[in-house]
């Protein structure tokens, strides 16, 4: 099993405050915000202190995001040779919409790698995508390049460009999660679920993060440290599921040696998709402890 992403902790690049203290609240990723969070007046400000946050900062191994702005701004390029020589680890580009927009932001790191003596790949990249056109295109997106850790939605630009709402149902959101889910699953790489605004509602919350769970999500961007331990109580394998689990593993390895594909249990019948499901609530609850 890959690196945990159950939350992934978005933080202003323009708070230094937040910024410093952001790895205490135990988030699986910190996600430094570039982009829609800060105003124009701050992008060159933000940039360089979110530099400074990644060279100089001990964050204790927590894998490090960056949100920087899209290539249609004039911030974009400087954003990425600063995370680049910084060292992030991985870069978000926002509103994904093609193949075309995953090659130029990746033509840029290498660039950049090249020019700050970093060996060529190191450098990671996700891709989110918050429109119509990139809902389409999401296969194409998560395969366009081998640099791509995971594809996210983006909720907030997704409804807008949509011309609806976010309701407490998120059946607005239905089709495109599944999409997205479908096509990062069709990839081999991570699917993580969207942002939730209200941050006092932790009612709503924990259905939105249930709902994303079943779907098939590895996890969820955040905005408030309150909604960290909410997502992984959700994501963490309850007693029995554990203990349900081991049987499986238990029964298959018996059947194994006596030469059976199928056996059963409590009667109900175990074999390969179902052993596989065991083994990874079995990794889930260790990496969860
Ligand atoms: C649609 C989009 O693009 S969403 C992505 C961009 N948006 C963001 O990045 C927003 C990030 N979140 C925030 O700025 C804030 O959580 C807000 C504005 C939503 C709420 O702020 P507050 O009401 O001050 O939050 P709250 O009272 O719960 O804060 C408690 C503590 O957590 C800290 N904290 C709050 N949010 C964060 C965060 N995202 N990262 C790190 N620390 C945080 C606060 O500084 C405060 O610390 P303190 O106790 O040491 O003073
Ligand atoms: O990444 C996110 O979930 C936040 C965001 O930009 C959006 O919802 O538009
Ligand atoms: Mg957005």
């Amino acid at each position: 099993m890959g690196r945990l992403r159950r939350t992934m902790l978005y933080v202003p690049g323009n708070n230094a405050g937040m910024m410093a203290d952001a790895m205490i609240y135990g988030a699986d990723s910190i996600m430094f915000d570039l982009e829609d969070s800060i105003s124009l007046k701050e992008k060159d400000a933000a940039r360089h202190l979110v530099y400074q946050a990644v060279k100089n900062l001990d964050f204790g191994g927590v894998e490090l995001v960056c949100r920087v702005n899209g290539l249609d701004s004039p911030y974009g390029e400087n954003d990425i040779e600063a995370m680049v020589a910084a060292g992030i680890h991985v870069i978000r580009l926002p509103k994904t919409e093609t193949v075309e927009d995953i090659r130029a932001v990746e033509q840029l790191i290498a660039k950049y790698e090249v020019k700050h003596n970093i060996e060529v790949g190191t450098v990671k990249m996700m891709a989110a995508i918050e429109s119509a056109l990139g809902i389409i295109n999401a296969y194409s997106i998560a395969t366009a390049s081998n640099r791509l850790i995971g594809i996210a939605i983006g909720a907030e630009d997704y409804v807008t460009n949509l011309k609806t709402t976010r309701s407490a149902s998120g059946v607005e959101l239905l089709y495109a999660r599944s999409q997205l889910l479908n096509a990062a699953r069709a990839a081999g790489i991570a699917a993580l679920d969207t942002v939730f605004s209200d941050v006092d509602d932790s009612e709503g919350f924990t259905k939105e993060v249930k709902l994303i769970k079943q779907l098939g999500f590895d996890g969820k961007s955040v905005i408030n440290p309150r909604q960290i331990p909410i997502v992984h109580q959700v994501f963490k394998p309850t007693d029995s599921e554990i203990s349900h689990a081991q049987a499986v593993i238990k029964a298959s390895d018996e059947a194994e040696i006596k030469g059976l594909g199928v056996v059963s249990l409590n009667g109900k019948m175990i074999d390969k998709p179902i052993v596989e499901r065991a083994q990874r609530i079995i990794e889930l609850a260790k990496a969860s402890r």
